[in-house]
């Protein structure tokens, strides 16, 4: 199985992320980390571990990180997450404690506690930990499998007309992360508006009937309501879940190989993560962008995951 640390915003996505992370066994989830960005630090650490309790996600270590970008000022989105961040539904008093160690350092102990090219960073947030992780401890950038992150896309923007949310919430963080040497993969907008939680995956969901999917059931129908009246969206596009199932099955996320970097400057442009596809592709070529999804078969992991987890007790 694909060993991997989750470093998370919950967040409604981030929420379906941790599920499929958890439950699916192609995925050895070795930690989830939190980063300020849907909601502050505070607000999406009690998620993340709200979720954690809902999914007895026991065994895997949790940290809080960053409570802000690394240069600019915090910038939260509760238009679509809502004022705790998991507006819509009943979060049960978290039974998981945080671990002591901030997220970057348990993600430098992590990687380096595993053999060289065995474990994948999976950001479904601001790469803020991300980007302080690879500077405290440099030899992440060769250690690291691959960086496979929610973020940014190349022809689409939802926080500006160009930039994605988690890349302009931290534009700094996400320059340092797509110029390391390491591999990223960016599951950007093109891909995860494909993700869309239609009537079809409603029932998906529905049908396995357990407490958990009811959860799940009444995150997307908050998620729904936001993204109708924010983004104009019928259905809402459950984005970060999206960077799971690529490690779980590339047919159902597929990936071409092209330069990407980051804008820091442009009045208009800053947070774009601009794509050359103009080709040929270099030879030093390390990033990759996700452009097509399997949408039934996305859904059938998402309920599958939901199975495995059963009744909440
Ligand atoms: N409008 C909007 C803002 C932020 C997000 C969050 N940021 C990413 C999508 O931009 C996902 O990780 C999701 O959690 C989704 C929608
Ligand atoms: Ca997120």
């Amino acid at each position: 199985p694909e060993k991997i640390i989750l470093d998370c915003d919950p967040g409604h996505d981030d929420a379906v992320a941790m599920l499929l992370a958890w439950a699916n066994p192609q995925i050895e989830l070795l930690a989830v980390t939190t980063v300020g960005g849907n909601q502050t630090l505070k607000k999406v650490t009690n998620n993340a571990l709200a979720v954690g309790t809902v999914m007895k996600m026991t065994g895997v270590p949790f940290a809080a990180g960053c409570d802000r970008p690394l240069v600019r000022p915090v910038e939260v989105a509760p238009d679509i997450h809502g004022d705790t961040g998991l507006d819509g539904t009943e979060l049960p008093a978290p039974t998981i404690e945080l671990d002591s160690r901030h997220a970057v350092d348990l993600i430098i102990d992590t990687v380096m506690a595993h053999e060289p090219g065995t474990v994948t960073l999976v950001p479904t947030g601001p790469l803020t930990n991300i980007a302080l992780a690879v500077r405290k401890e440099p030899r992440l950038a060769e250690r690291v499998k691959q960086v496979v992150l929610m973020g940014g896309g190349y022809h689409v923007g939802n926080w500006s007309a160009v930039a994605e949310f988690n890349i302009k919430i931290d534009p700094e963080a996400a320059h340092i992360v797509f110029n390391e040497p390491w591999k990223v993969v960016m599951v950007g907008l093109d891909l995860t508006h494909q993700a869309l939680c239609t009537p079809e995956a409603y029932a998906k969901i529905d049908a396995v009937g357990t407490q958990p999917a009811r959860f799940v059931h009444e995150l997307m129908d908050f998620f729904r309501a936001s993204y109708q009246d924010a983004q104009g969206f019928d259905y809402p596009p459950v984005h970060d879940p999206c960077a799971v199932a690529y490690l779980i099955d590339p047919t159902i996320v597929e990936t071409v190989q092209v330069p990407i970097d980051v804008e820091l400057t442009g009045t208009l442009t800053v947070g774009m993560t601009v794509a050359d596809f103009r080709g040929p592709i270099p030879e030093d070529c390390h990033t990759w962008a996700a452009t097509r999804l399997d949408h039934g078969r996305f859904w059938d992991l998402i309920a599958d995951a939901l199975e495995r987890v059963g009744e909440h007790h």
